[in-house]
């Protein structure tokens, strides 16, 4: 297939969260695979999260970014290295990810990170920080924490689902990632784009150019709000489709070490609103950025090495692939 042909595919994810006979599940990790070589990007339906989880959480978010300034602060990012708490517009620039110098991304985010988890050695060692910390949860809106934590609980499920899913694609035994992400270090974050004040710098975005560091991500936006662009293997922006009760999935950067390359993870942005829509161009997306547990070895696939395709990336600890990331730009804030 020609590189210009390659859409985002739709796929019914199913039979992965349903336990579904085995040629089912072949069947959806095939779709999976072809996807993830050819664009990286894809929509999931048959996901099993309510809509109402996603439309709860949806208004709980506007609630929060339509507080004034100076409550929202209250639960600003308690430390520089902590991707969790409220980030201002001008704080976060994702194109730094990639080593791109650009004006800041335009945008507000709030984030938590795992939310459920025992004061045990595990979750107390060194290398479980800043993963595992508390998250800290604003007074206001009164329903967020747990809109928040019922959507988290949501799109991890259907994360262990596709994670079934990718390793039957990688000819891997489906329960391959289960231990490795049983103890996950995902952000759930919510990304408000208000309507732009001001014209935007030169280079400047809602989301500046990058690629996603974690396994994969789990993304919903406002269905009637586009922006979202992917680049295509050969080159070329692509419109992410607007879709009904879906949700777009993209790998990450994991995915691509663990995979030597034979999945690679997708350059994406969020483009700013034509001119004629911008009075009406507010937009909220909901990401689900999914990382396996620290501790997990990001080692070549047993099934994507061989004589002509040794390992091309050192092994490391996810906990210690997200520090050298995190040095490489330099120790700017970024997103995970
Ligand atoms: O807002 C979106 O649709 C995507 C944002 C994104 O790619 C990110 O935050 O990593
Ligand atoms: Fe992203």
């Amino acid at each position: 297939m020609r590189d210009q042909d390659v859409s985002i595919p739709i796929i019914d994810v199913s039979p992965l969260l349903q336990n579904g006979p085995s040629a089912a599940v072949a069947e959806v990790a095939d779709q999976l695979r072809l996807a993830c070589e050819r664009i990286g990007f894809f929509a999931v339906v048959g996901h099993g999260v309510p809509s109402s989880v996603k439309e709860e959480l949806s208004h709980q978010a506007y609630g929060f970014f339509d507080l004034p300034y100076a409550e929202k602060m209250r639960v600003k990012r308690p430390a520089p290295e902590q991707n969790r708490g409220y980030i201002a517009t001008g704080d976060e620039t994702l194109a730094r990810l990639g080593g791109r110098e650009t004006p800041p991304d335009m945008k507000e985010l709030y984030a938590i990170g795992p939310y459920k988890w025992p004061l045990d050695d595990y979750h107390l060692a060194p290398d479980a920080y800043p993963s595992f910390a508390p998250n800290p949860w604003p007074d206001r809106p009164a329903g967020l924490r747990q809109a928040m934590e019922a959507y988290w609980d949501c799109v991890e499920r259907l994360a262990g689902g596709i994670a079934k899913g990718f390793a039957v694609a990688l000819e891997l035994p489906p329960d391959y990632f289960a231990n490795r992400i049983d103890h996950n270090t995902s952000q759930l974050r919510l990304m408000h784009y208000p309507v732009p004040t001001q014209a935007p710098e030169p280079g400047q975005l809602r989301a500046g150019e990058h690629t996603d560091l974690g396994m994969m991500t789990i993304l919903t936006a406002d269905n009637d709000r586009g922006g979202l662009q992917v680049k295509r293997r050969g080159g070329g922006w692509v419109d992410a489709p607007l879709l009904d009760d879906a949700f777009m999935v993209n790998i990450g950067d994991m995915m691509m070490r663990w995979t030597n390359d034979r999945w690679v993870s997708t350059p994406h942005r969020v483009i700013n609103p034509p001119e004629e829509a911008k009075s009406t161009s507010r937009r909220l997306s909901i990401g689900y950025f999914f990382g396996p547990n620290y501790d997990t070895l990001l080692e070549c696939l047993p099934t994507c090495q061989s004589a002509d395709q040794p390992p091309r990336y050192e092994t490391l600890t996810v906990h210690n692939y997200r520090v050298h990331r995190f040095a490489r730009t330099a120790g700017q804030l970024a997103a995970d």
